[in-house]
């Protein structure tokens, strides 16, 4: 049976960060499991679409020095496992833990890590707040909270020159100055916003870096939910 066309995406994507075939391979089996499991929580499963929607969108933090230097990575509110599992194909001697508070959603990408052979990566079925591991390198983050939440969230995991790496559409200004007040409090800092179109005529694309540049206070994380509901 002749390949797919996404597969002509797929293997243009990986190009794009110099992937082997086997990790081609393994990023074919995780979109034809997302596709195919109906349990996936993502409404994007067609891997025409999910191939730039997930995979490349993904892979596009490979552009930034500290996520291909990182050794250990967070992806914090994994869900259907992005931006994590492609980041974790992709970087074989990095550590990758998918942060996930749903139960279901942490059984679905259990499977969907041992479909992509990504025995670098792990699920913590867990709230950030209640995690309990410091000293990471990167947290990567994809649609989960405004930026000032995420900073809040992130900040006590990191080490110090650790980086929050946040997936954004284009740049909000008031999220911005809102997320500088509380990356001032959890001893963080934006390292710099940058632009990106993962391929033409997609969505715009931001990824916010934010440094960890001082100790974090030792009353964060607050309790579940407190970042939220009261942003600092
Ligand atoms: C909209 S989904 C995004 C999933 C994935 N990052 C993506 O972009 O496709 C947000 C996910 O974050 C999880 N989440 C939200 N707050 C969380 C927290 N405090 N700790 C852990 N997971 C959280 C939710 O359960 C949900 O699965």
């Amino acid at each position: 049976m002749p390949a797919p066309p996404w597969m002509d995406r797929l293997h243009a994507v990986a190009d794009q960060h110099g992937l082997d075939a086997a990790s081609v391979a393994r990023l074919a089996r995780l979109l034809e499991f997302v596709r195919d499991d109906p349990t996936a929580p993502t409404t994007v499963r067609d891997p025409a679409v999910a191939v730039d929607a997930h995979i490349a969108d993904s892979l596009s933090a490979l552009s930034l020095d500290e996520v291909r230097e990182a050794q250990t990575i967070a992806d914090l509110g994994a869900g259907a496992g992005f931006p994590g599992i492609p980041l974790a194909v992709a970087l074989p001697a990095a550590a990758v833990v998918l942060i996930e508070s749903v139960g279901r959603k942490c059984a679905f990408l259990g499977r969907a890590v041992e479909v992509a052979g990504a025995a670098n990566a792990r699920v913590a079925c867990a709230r950030i707040e209640e995690w309990p591991e410091r000293d990471l390198d990167v947290v990567a983050v994809r649609a989960v909270a405004p930026l000032g939440v995420l900073v809040e969230y992130a900040a006590p995991a990191l080490r110090l020159g650790g980086r929050l790496v946040a997936w954004k559409g284009r740049p909000d200004p008031l999220e911005e100055t809102a997320a500088a007040g509380a990356a001032r409090e959890v001893g963080m800092e934006l390292a710099r916003a940058v632009g990106l179109t993962p391929r033409p005529g997609a969505d715009h694309r931001t990824l916010y870096v934010y440094s960890k540049v001082r100790e974090t206070p030792a009353k964060f994380p607050r309790r579940p939910g407190m970042a939220r509901k009261r942003p600092l």
